[in-house]
This record gives structure tokens, sequence and C-alpha cells, in this order.
């Protein structure tokens, strides 16, 4: 963000007008509530946020409201010390300036947070500590936490506590959401999120390229599964999902349904000989394969009508199983590796990763942080980095599970998945987002664009089965996803006209 403003400020646009511009934006927010004669305490603190601060502490006074600013500034410091803008600000606030401490927040119904934003460069504590857990003690007495730009100790980038963190009931961010407003626990902390625009135009965004967003429908709009007038089962695409034996062919059933209910043509299931008859009889859809063992498994995966395949769900450990995805890592087809894949690629990382690179077809890997901690022990940072490294060392394209599944291609693009819903926090809801992927990468879609939208198809089915679903329930709820239709497309990587789902990563 800082280069953001930096461009827009060579650009011709003041620094000053921009903090007055965001001052606004969050007292327009705060009036949408709360009105003259209101108690309100803004917090500031050194910097530009502070700066912010100020200008919101004007407007609101204008507006009638009884305002006073608590000044947290460093050991040392005084109001005459401030810089650049914030110093303007300052200096144009006329009313009552106290040094911060906890105190000041009794009896406040409203409590702007202008502490720390983009600016927050290392963790959170002493003085800034106790007035960051007062301003919560009073939101949880009943006042409104309104954060400027970040809830103070949130890191913009990665969405993390530093140290301690403010939680707000509303955030006014500018320009563009921050990672840090997607990731959690960052997006816990923000409440009700508001973007603003401050007078930073769509050339900057041009020039900062951002390769980090939201996702949304202007990635994939392209690739929601609408089958042509003139298709086939054939044309459509078919998959092969491979499954474990009798007492965990569960996984592999609602892997199938979800493909199949994402678009595939035909799903064939491979089946251990125990299991065939459980599988068979789940689905009148499925073809069912006898796989008596990898052997069978592997010639099955060398049919060349296959375009996709979904490894791993209720697979298995035993070291019987590694040759089976190797033979499908060297085949054609695009591939979903998922749960137990993950777990043997984990046994041999350099073998797996070489033979991810070498082939012409896109993999997925879907792990959830157990699994990516044993396929990527080295990695580490926020998720996104962490999706996105991964992504880069391992060649394919790597879906991060989580409330904030991040999808991340080996180029650098990522995209931050906002739809999830605890709903899906349910045995065997990954196995029906594998399945999912699978449809799509089977009716042709690309590796990265099928995750993405199938990461979004996912959170979507969550919240139409609703509470109490299980996963048979969330795979059925794809029916009614796809009946909805595609959601219009607001968001682009850069430029364009709509682009408000764009994270500005810097
Ligand atoms: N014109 C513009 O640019 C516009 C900017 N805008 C606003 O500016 C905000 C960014 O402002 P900012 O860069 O001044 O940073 P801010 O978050 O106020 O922090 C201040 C300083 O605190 C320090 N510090 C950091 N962590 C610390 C810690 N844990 N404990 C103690 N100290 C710590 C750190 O100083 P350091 O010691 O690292 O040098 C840091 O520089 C942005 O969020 C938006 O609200 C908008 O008005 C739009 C126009
Ligand atoms: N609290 C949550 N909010 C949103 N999505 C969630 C939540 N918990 C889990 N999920 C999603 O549910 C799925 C669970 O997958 P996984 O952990 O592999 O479970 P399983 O192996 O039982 O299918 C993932 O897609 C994950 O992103
Ligand atoms: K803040």
């Amino acid at each position: 963000m800082g280069r953001a403003d930096a461009l827009t400020i060579a650009g011709g646009v003041s620094g000053e007008r921009l903090m007055e511009n965001a001052g606004y934006a969050v007292a327009d927010v705060v009036c949408v509530r709360f009105n003259q004669g209101t108690r309100a305490v803004v917090l500031c603190g050194m910097g530009n946020n502070g700066g912010d601060g100020f200008v919101i502490a004007r407007v609101l006074k204008q507006r009638g409201f009884i305002v006073r600013v608590a000044l947290a500034l460093p050991e040392g410091m005084t109001a005459r010390d401030l810089k650049g803008d914030a110093a303007g600000a300052e200096r144009a606030w006329r009313g009552e300036t106290l040094p911060a401490e906890p105190g000041l927040f009794d009896g406040m119904a409203v409590i702007v947070d202008a502490l720390y934003g983009a600016g927050l460069s290392r963790d959170v504590s002493g003085r800034d500590g106790e007035l960051i857990a007062a301003v919560n003690a009073a939101r949880a007495r009943g006042a409104r936490v309104y954060a400027v730009d970040l809830p103070s100790g949130i890191d913009g980038g990665s969405g993390e506590v530093r140290g301690t963190a403010v939680v707000a009931d509303e955030t006014v961010t500018f320009f563009r959401r921050k990672p840090g407003h997607l990731l959690l626990p960052g997006r816990t902390h923000c409440g009700r999120l508001h973007l603003a625009q401050i007078g930073i135009g769509p050339k900057v965004l041009a020039e900062i390229a951002p390769t980090a967003a939201a996702n949304g429908p202007a990635l994939w709009a392209g690739c929601w599964p609408d089958a042509a007038i003139d298709s086939h089962k054939y044309s459509r695409g078919t998959a092969l999902v491979a499954s474990g034996p009798l007492l965990s062919c569960g996984a592999a059933r609602l892997a199938a349904e979800a493909a199949l209910r994402a678009g595939a043509g035909i799903v064939t299931v491979a089946t251990p000989p125990d299991a065939v008859a459980t599988v068979a009889a789940w689905r009148a859809a499925f073809v069912v394969r006898p796989a008596a063992d990898r052997t069978a498994l592997a010639e099955l995966l060398g049919e060349p009508r296959l375009r996709a395949a979904v490894l791993g769900p209720g697979l298995g450990l035993g070291d019987d199983v590694w040759p089976a995805i190797r033979a499908a890592l060297k085949g054609d087809m695009a591939l979903v590796l998922d749960a137990d894949a993950i777990t043997q690629a984990s046994r041999r990382p350099d073998e797996a990763f070489a033979l991810i690179k070498a082939r012409a077809a896109g993999v997925v890997l879907t792990p959830h942080e157990g699994e990516f901690a044993r396929l990527f022990p080295d990695i580490g940072g926020s998720k996104l980095d962490r999706a996105r490294a991964a992504a880069a060392q391992s060649g394919a394209v790597v879906l991060l599970k989580g409330p904030d599944t991040v999808i991340a291609h080996p180029d650098g693009r990522a995209v931050i998945n906002e739809n999830g819903t605890a709903v899906l926090a349910t045995a065997g809801s990954g196995d029906v987002l594998a399945g999912i992927i699978g449809g799509l990468l089977a009716a042709g879609r690309p590796a990265f664009e099928a995750a993405a939208l199938a990461a979004w198809m996912h959170g979507e089915a969550g919240r139409i089965a609703g509470p109490g679903s299980i996963a048979d329930e969330i795979a059925g709820a794809l029916r009614d996803v796809l009946a909805k239709g595609c959601p219009e497309a607001k968001a682009t990587f850069a430029g364009g006209a709509e682009e408000e789902n764009v994270v500005a990563t810097d």
C-alpha cells in the first residue's frame, strides 16, 4: 500500500488529500449509526494511521460529536514531533488531545482505532498492548469500535496478530483490500469491512499489478461448467477416482459423486474387489471397475480417454500405493492429489516434484495444514506466502485448505477464498472438494482456475446445504450451486473496469 500511496502522490494527488479522503471515509461510516452528541474517542498513533485519526476526530467534531483524541506516542516524543501529513492533520485538529491511557475509553459509545495501520512492523507490546486490551474491554462493555485501515496489531500482509490486536466492529480500508483482511485471524478482527476509494486510480493498480486477489468469478467465469448443446458424455470429459478398500471407500464415493455433479461426463471408480458391490450400489451413475491390485489400478489409469484422475481419498498409506500414483504422474491426464496421495508424496518429495514438473497436464495438490507440513516441512510464513512457495517448489497448483483457503499457481498468482463456511468442517468434505476439482479438470478446465472455482463452489454448496449437513449433502448441494449459475464477474488481476476484489499486496 505504501507504494500505491507513493505512486499516487507522484502522479499529483497530495498525501494530504489522500489523508483527508481517508478520514472522511471513516467518519462517514461512523455516521451511518451515530449522530451528533455521541461521545467518541480517537486513539491515534505516531504515523499516518494516526494522521487519519486526527482527520476523523475533526470531521466528527464538525458533525456535532463529543470527541477527544487519545494520543499514543513513544516515550519522549510529543505531538510536535509528528511527521509529514500526520503533523498537518494534528495541527488542523482544534479539540482536546490527551496522552493515551486505558481509562480514556470508559463510557465512550464510539472508539476509533488509528494506532497502527499498514506501517505495523513488529509485535505490539508494553503500553500499546495495554491500550489495545482496554479498547477490546470497552467493546465488550458495549462501545462500537471502528478500525482505520486495519485493526491495530493485525499484519496487513499476513493477517497475523502481532502480539495483540484490536477486535473491531467495522474496519474501513482504502483503495483495495489487503491479504490481512481476508486471511485468518485478521479477517475475524475486522468485523464488517468497508472499502473506500480515496483518490488512488486504476493506473496505479496497473503499475503495482498485484498478483493476489480474492477468489472470484473474474478468474473463472469462463470455466463455469456449462455443457454445450451438442455435448455428449465423452466430450464432457471422463474422470477416474481411485477408491480404497471396503472400510475406506466412502471417501472415493464422495469424490466421484462430486466429480459427476461438477461436470465430468463419466466417472469411473477403480475399486479393490472387496468394495466393488458397495461402490456399485451407492450410485447407479458410477462406472465401477475392479482393480485387484495397484498394477491393475495403474492399467486403468492408462485408459487413453481419461482426462482427469483423483488420487488420494481413502487410497491407503501402504508401500504398494506409490507405484500407481507414479504411473498416474507419468500419464497424460490432469491430476488431483489429495489426502493419502499427499502423504505418499511426502515420503519421496524430490521424485514427486520432478514427476509433476516433467508432465504437461496440470496437477492440483490439496493439502490441509497437517498434510502441508508433511509435504513442505521447510516452508514457513503467511498462508499466502506458504501456498505460493509450495506451488513454486512442487510445480503444482497448491490449494491450501482451511476457512481462508489459498490457491496458488507456480507462477506466483494466488487467490484467497472467502466464501467458506464452518459447515464444511465435517469429515468427507475435503473428498467432495477433490472430486469437484477432478470434475472440472475432466471437462478440460485449467488447473489453477479449476481449483479456484472448485473452492468457491464447495463454499457455496456448504452454505446452501446449511448447518447440520454432512459431506453427502454438501455434494448433493452442488446441483443447487449450478442451478443458481455463475455469479457476475467483478474482479480482475490488474487494471480493468471493475476490480474491487483485487488485493493489493504492497
Ligand atoms: N499519504 C499516505 O501515505 C496515506 C496513508 N494512509 C494511512 O497511513 C497508514 C500507514 O501509515 P504509516 O506508514 O505511517 O504507518 P502506521 O501504521 O501509522 O505506523 C506508524 C509507525 O509505527 C511504528 N511501529 C510499527 N509497528 C510498531 C510497534 N509494534 N510498536 C511500536 N511502533 C511501531 C513504525 O515505525 P518504525 O519504528 O518501524 O520506523 C511505523 O512507521 C495507513 O494504514 C493508512 O491508515 C492513508 O491516510 C492514505 C494516505
Ligand atoms: N471452519 C471452516 N470454514 C470453512 N471451510 C472449512 C472449515 N473447516 C474446514 N473447511 C474446509 O473443509 C474441507 C475439509 O477438508 P479435509 O480437512 O481434507 O477433511 P476430510 O479429509 O475429512 O474431507 C476443506 O476444503 C476445508 O477448506
Ligand atoms: K488501525
